[in-house]
């Protein structure tokens, strides 16, 4: 049977495609992409013109499956529609032909239970995206019957798939069977929410619907707007009322290319969250909107609509959803050509081709995140309310120190009050993960800390890992990045092994919150080879990665910005001696705001003496020790392997092996002068060789940078848990190097820096290079580090 050319005109069917422009060029006789259906389609359909009834054209290879028991495979036009009756709801297509008629039986009255589907513009890479909608589908088997004179010639369920000859004669059969009006759509590569990962356990993409064709509709008979898209891991539509996300307008930054909604009505099954009425909307967490519409459209949504908010299946069984937007890579960098790329927000009709956005795509990604600092003595942990690309705000933080300094202490502040001042918690504290867990125990536990109820309030996790080899910046933990964390335990035993136990708990227990992992040695990348390499065989210093890394690195970045903030100057331009002295120590000299040199190494055991460190020995010095010091030490155990000679080095040594003690201030404070017995002086003896000797230390690779530096230094930047609090330290220390030029002066020195002061000068005004302590915050660099990178939200 072959095709013909009928009038429409002449047509009795109500069709609304008559409202379509009346033009259908002569090659739409044939299929309008045989390239569309690689499987099983049925039905192309080249919609409805004014001039000439529409063709329904079912091409041999397109038709095989609705004709496949009949021995003719035929072209059939469809014509002008008509939706018809209930139960069933019929789509009812005029052919070409009297007596010819498809019938599509719609398998729910209901409008709003249907969805066509349009599949997203990367299926088909080099073609216009808008031309996607020219091909529609349903994804679940409808029943289709065709009748001719010769009486019913087809009656089964198929999968429906349309081709049209126009995106507007397909837009309007999809209005009229949802009885929603299309009105926009955007190409989305993932779309996740609270409750559903962007990426699961493997980093693979999941998330709710990947690769999706979200559609923007809305109602005919009030002006609720409605999001739609196919979850695809649950086989189901979504549906959501777009008034049931916030409403504050913010213009997005186009680069980001994501944007989350944030739910303002309750989730379901929350008791302590549905006792909130809308009206607390705004204090939510992740109070968040996207859609605004432009002042074109700005009449709001009529609160007597009828079955529209109720039709919005699942609107609040989320508390967001995120959206992250294909790269078109039709769109050249610059244009203004914003029809086609949902990504760059200003989303102009695809339809109407109108200069002014319909739709803008508007809000603001917040959600709270977590700062873990795993140090060697203490766990520091910083709750931060983050939008995505600003500043974090800090509010609360907690810590347990003297993890290495019993009795092991809790300190706690909310809001910049103290809550727990200093409690003892060495009954519950045994290790790093221990801390963590408490810390997270008070947090959750504390009701006046609304933004943390509960885990799933999280929304990422940062950790600070010391030892990141490679790695030049954060990375989202999945299961690939956290086995090559494990790896890197062997060049950084003692370090990474109090970290990986938190991050471990957290991929486990925290299921919506997405974890990344901050290196302390990622700063140091930028070491120049000469530098960071040792002497040694290459091949070897190769295949086993052994060179200098560097660590404190996250503080080194802290330091850089405050540093160049406080003197005016660019952080690209600023060169600096800075200190970070804590439990461990080490020096770094920063040239142009990048590490030049460090002095720790492939470990953090180089450099400087820490509390259980001993810093730089005479390599040779293990094999005097003891003879078993190359063995496995009694405490090596399977994620803690380690020589005899590593754990004496590690945790022997430093100023607790010379003056008994891992508390710096008790060493800075002891008065040599005033002993009380012979025992006494001893011990004030040692507590002044320990002073002494990392004043010595210090002085020596000041010397040492500032002469690699060729004297161009701005300023020496003490920070730490030493640095800022041990102004006697830093008294000797200046005194030592002032051959440099640096001065101190001994009244501000005295005051050590507390408050909003993140650098204060302590050196004498007026003379450069300038003497600064700077409180430093690792915890904060990392969010800030999260909350920059659109790839961890
Ligand atoms: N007032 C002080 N004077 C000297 N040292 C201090 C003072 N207060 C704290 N410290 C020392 O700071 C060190 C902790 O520094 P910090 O950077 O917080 O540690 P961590 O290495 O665990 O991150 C401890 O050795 C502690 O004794
Ligand atoms: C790298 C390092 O020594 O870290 P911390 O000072 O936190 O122990
Ligand atoms: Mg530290």
């Amino acid at each position: 049977m072959s095709a013909s050319w009928r009038s429409g005109s002449s047509s009795s069917f109500a069709s609304s495609a008559l409202s379509a422009p009346p033009s259908l060029p002569p090659q739409h006789a044939s299929p309008v992409d045989s390239t569309f259906t690689p499987t099983s389609a049925a039905i192309s359909a080249l919609t409805a013109d004014p001039d000439f009834a529409a063709i329904c054209l079912l091409t041999p290879r397109l038709s095989r499956k609705l004709f496949d028991r009949t021995p003719n495979e035929m072209t059939v036009y469809l014509g002008p529609w008509e939706i018809v009756g209930a139960n069933p709801r019929r789509l009812l297509w005029q052919c070409s032909y009297a007596g010819e008629v498809l019938e599509h039986f719609l398998p729910s009255d209901n409008p709003n239970e249907l969805f066509p589907h349009t599949l997203h513009a990367q299926h088909r890479r080099f073609g216009d995206p808008r031309e996607m909608e020219l091909y529609l589908s349903f994804l679940e088997p409808h029943r289709i019957r065709y009748t001719t004179t010769d009486g019913i010639v087809h009656d089964e369920y198929i999968e429906v798939k349309y081709e049209f000859t126009t995106v507007e004669g397909s837009v309007q059969l999809q209005s009229d069977i949802r009885r929603r009006d299309l009105i926009d759509w955007f190409d989305a590569d993932v779309v996740w929410s609270d409750t559903h990962r962007r990426t699961d356990n493997y980093g693979s993409v999941r998330g709710l619907g990947t690769i999706q064709r979200i559609k923007l509709w809305r109602d005919r008979y009030s002006t609720f707007h409605y999001l739609t898209f196919y979850a695809n891991h649950r086989r189901r539509w979504k549906e959501y009322l777009l008034d049931d996300f916030d409403t504050d307008f913010r213009q997005r930054d186009d680069r980001h290319k994501r944007v989350q909604l944030g739910a303002r009505g309750a989730r379901r099954g929350s008791a302590s969250e549905s006792s909130q009425g809308r009206g607390q909307s705004r204090e939510r967490r992740f109070s968040t909107s996207i859609f605004s519409r432009s002042s074109r459209h700005n009449n709001p949504p009529a609160t007597n609509g009828n079955t529209a908010s109720s039709s919005a299946q699942g609107a609040l069984d989320i508390r967001y959803l995120g959206i992250q937007f294909s790269r078109n890579a039709n769109i050249q960098a610059g244009s203004d050509d914003t029809r086609f790329a949902p990504a760059l927000l200003r989303v102009r009709s695809p339809m109407t081709s109108k200069t002014e956005p319909l739709y803008e795509f508007a809000g603001i990604m917040k959600t709270i995140i977590l700062s873990v600092n795993a140090g060697s003595s203490s766990v520091k942990l910083s709750v931060y309310t983050a939008e995505q690309g600003q500043s974090p705000t800090q509010i609360a933080e907690a810590q347990v120190s003297g993890l290495t300094a019993p009795p092991a202490s809790l300190k706690y502040e909310r809001g910049g009050k103290t809550v727990v001042k200093s409690r003892k918690v060495d009954d519950q504290v045994n290790d790093q993960r221990d801390a963590f867990s408490l810390i997270l125990n008070t947090l959750i536990e504390d009701h006046d800390l609304q933004e943390v109820q509960a885990k799933h309030d999280i929304g990422i996790i940062c950790h600070r890992i010391v030892h990141g080899g490679d790695y030049t910046k954060p990375q989202l933990i999945s299961d690939k990045t956290y086995h090559h964390l494990e790896n890197l335990n062997d060049l950084a035993p003692l370090h990474n092994a109090n970290s990986l136990p938190i991050v471990r708990l957290c991929v486990q227990d925290f299921s919506s919150t997405r974890n990344v992992a901050c290196f302390d040695s990622q700063f140091h990348s930028t070491i120049p080879e000469h530098i960071r390499t040792y002497p040694i065989n290459q091949d070897v210093a190769r295949r086993g990665r052994l060179r200098k890394y560097g660590f404190h690195g996250i503080s080194y970045s802290f330091i850089t910005r405050a540093t160049a903030e406080f003197l005016g100057k660019n952080p690209s331009k600023v060169n600096i001696i800075a200190l970070h002295l804590g439990s461990g120590a080490s020096a770094c000299a920063i040239k142009d705001g990048k590490s030049w040199d460090t002095s720790m190494g492939l470990t953090p055991l180089a450099g400087l003496p820490g509390a259980t460190r001993s810093g730089s020995v005479d390599p040779s010095l293990v094999f005097h020790y003891a003879s078993d010091v190359g063995k496995l030490s009694p405490a090596s155990t399977k994620d803690l392997h380690i020589s005899r000679a590593e754990e004496i080095l590690n945790k022997e040594a430093g100023w607790k092996a010379l003056a008994g003690t891992t508390d710096f201030s008790v060493i800075a404070d002891a008065d040599p002068s005033s002993p009380n017995d012979d025992d006494d002086d001893d011990d004030a003896k040692q507590k002044r060789l320990a002073f002494d000797l990392l004043v010595d230390r210090i002085s020596g690779f000041v010397g040492a940078y500032y002469v690699s530096l060729r004297g161009r230094v701005d300023a020496l930047v003490f920070a730490g848990g030493i640095g800022e609090r041990s102004a006697r330290l830093r008294a000797a220390v200046v005194e030592q190097v002032g051959c440099l030029g640096f001065v101190l002066d001994e009244r501000v020195n005295g005051d050590s820096p507390e408050g909003d002061d993140v650098v204060v000068a302590v050196g004498r005004e007026g003379v450069a290079p300038r003497v600064l302590v700077c409180q430093t915050d690792e915890q904060f660099e990392m969010a800030r580090n999260c909350a920059e990178d659109a790839e961890f939200w």
